[in-house]
């Protein structure tokens, strides 16, 4: 089984989640994208779901695909939000951003009574940090942000490089208009603690670890689909 045809198999094993008439947060990225071309074929023949996408490229694809749509303010609550992940580690605390959609994302699973999270086997960890955290930053004082990143990273044991993010010949920017430092501290021993840390910098718009959030985690390996559920 290929990288792809996992990511299928996960996601169909999401949408036997999902009933007609939910009110449903549509994630971001490769994995997400073949969920909503799993749900909008279930679209096509009757199934009824109002979609709130996490980001712009997932709208369009749900446009595309006949996804009926919604903004959060119109849909302020959700029953299920189903997102990637560029990390799981087993506890489901979850790094996100890879896409760049983080901001989105984590305002519409917050806004969601369930998240399952979907993701090949490659996206599970003992510790995470390999994959460098996305940390969405205002562009205004990005230099003072820069510097307090590293400064409270560094009281908590963690140095690496800090990327901004580029795309083409410029900055990458995301669907909120702001960049992102991609941190790769290589492992994240204590993420509660830098969530904490980041939070507490005004420059930071928002961070890529999502702790307490994922309710369910559906893992596709060669042998198929396995659910990992939040032990809390
Ligand atoms: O957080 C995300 C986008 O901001 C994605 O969910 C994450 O990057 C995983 O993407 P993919 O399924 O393509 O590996």
């Amino acid at each position: 089984m290929d990288a792809r045809e996992m990511k299928i198999k996960a996601a169909e094993a999401a949408l036997t989640h999902v009933e007609s008439g939910m009110r449903l947060g549509i994630g971001t990225g490769s994995t997400a994208e073949e969920f909503v071309r799993l749900l909008a074929e279930k679209v096509a023949g009757g199934f009824r779901v109002e979609g709130v996408p996490t980001s712009e490229r997932t709208a369009r694809l749900c446009v595309e695909l006949g996804v009926p749509l919604k903004s959060l303010d119109e849909l302020p609550e959700l029953d299920l939000t189903v997102d990637g992940a560029d990390e799981i580690d087993s506890s489901l605390r979850l790094v996100k951003g890879g896409g760049g959609a983080l901001l989105r994302e984590k305002i519409v699973a917050a806004a969601s009574d369930r998240v399952i999270v979907i993701a090949d086997e490659s996206k599970l960890v003992e510790t995470l940090g390999r994959f460098p955290l996305p940390i969405e930053v205002n562009p205004f004082g990005l230099v003072s942000t820069r510097i307090a990143i590293e400064r409270k990273a560094a009281r908590l044991g963690l140095t690496g490089g800090l990327t901004l993010r580029q795309s083409g010949d410029g900055e990458f920017t995301t669907d909120g208009g702001h960049y992102i430092i991609d941190a790769s501290f290589g492992r994240i021993p204590d993420a509660d603690a830098l969530s904490n840390e980041l939070n507490s910098i005004p420059g930071v718009v928002e961070h890529g670890l999502f702790l307490n959030m994922a309710s369910l985690a559906i893992i596709a390996g060669p042998a198929g689909a396995r659910t990992l559920q939040a032990n809390r």
